[in-house]
């Protein structure tokens, strides 16, 4: 189903030209992927959909309400200066409609399901400033679900988590996309982004379209190629903590040393051979 059309786009702040003669479509079928160099304007591209830049004439909306539009922003920017519980985070979601603290039992319901949505409702009396990094993000994930929301937009949701927590994320992004939500989503990996879109928009102050059709394909390569190298990483982890009690260092080191070769080598060729 047809949910936003870009027609001809420009914007700049002051003179400087950001985004220029902007066409993009989206349909909720897609998992779309906007990627692009640091200052490409891939924030702004996203701030102009959910209309929080004053400037949106060129922004159709088609089968969707402004209010099921729901934004996961960068979480660099998120300020976790205060002491709040998981569950607390999820019902700010809610805000617009309540006032801080006088919440129902139907909300916190509510709050609940989204944090089930995304396999985090164990943790929802927990102090949020004590979660990981890929649990937060989690956790801000279930705060945009928490309100009717049938378009995901989500900037950079896996920087600074890991590669494992990273590809749970894009897991949990596309159950939610099967279920019927549509995603946008910024991000900086490559492989994910190839393992997961179905389109990718490739921003550089104009914008270049591809089609993923390879998708399934180069997924089971990517998760492969992670299962392969983080066994391989454990491998390694363990000689080293061998090595550290072992009186022959010497050896062990270079054995280790030849490891990690071999691993950049493998991830080398890898790249190659997708290439
Ligand atoms: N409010 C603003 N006023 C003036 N310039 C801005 C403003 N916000 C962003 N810019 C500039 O616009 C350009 C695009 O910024 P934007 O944040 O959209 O890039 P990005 O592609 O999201 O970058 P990153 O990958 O680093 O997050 C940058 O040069 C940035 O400095």
């Amino acid at each position: 189903m047809l949910y936003f059309k870009i027609n001809n786009l420009n914007y700049s702040y002051d003179k400087e030209e950001i985004l220029k003669n902007i066409n993009l479509s989206y349909d909720s079928r897609e998992f779309l992927s906007i990627i692009g160099a640091n200052g490409a304007g891939k924030s702004t591209l996203l701030k102009l959909i959910l209309g929080l830049l004053d400037f949106k004439k060129q922004i159709e909306f088609f089968n969707l309400q402004k209010n099921e539009i729901a934004y996961v922003p960068q979480q660099s920017l998120i300020n976790t200066n205060f002491n709040a519980r998981v569950l607390e985070i999820v019902l700010m979601g809610l805000v617009g409609q309540k006032i801080f603290g006088f919440y129902t039992k139907e909300d916190k319901k509510k709050a609940l399901k989204a944090l089930e949505s995304v396999a985090m409702e164990e943790f929802w009396n927990k102090n949020f400033n004590d979660l990981s990094g890929g649990q937060r993000q989690k956790v801000l994930i279930a705060r945009a679900l928490v309100d009717k929301c049938k378009l995901l937009i989500l900037d950079e949701p896996t920087a600074s988590v890991d590669s494992k927590s990273a590809v749970q994320i894009f897991e949990m992004l596309s159950a939610l996309h099967n279920k019927g939500i549509g995603i946008v989503v910024v991000c900086h990996d490559i492989n994910l982004v190839l393992a997961y879109s179905d389109k990718i928009a490739h921003l550089n102050k104009e914008l270049f379209l591809h089609k993923n059709d390879k998708k399934e394909k180069q997924k089971s390569v990517f998760l492969k190629h992670l299962y392969e190298n983080h066994t391989h990483f454990c491998d390694v982890e363990m000689s080293l903590e061998h090595c550290l009690q072992c009186e022959k260092k010497q050896n062990c080191e270079s054995k280790i040393l030849n490891c990690n070769k071999n691993m950049s080598k493998n991830i080398t060729t890898f790249r190659q051979n997708r290439a």
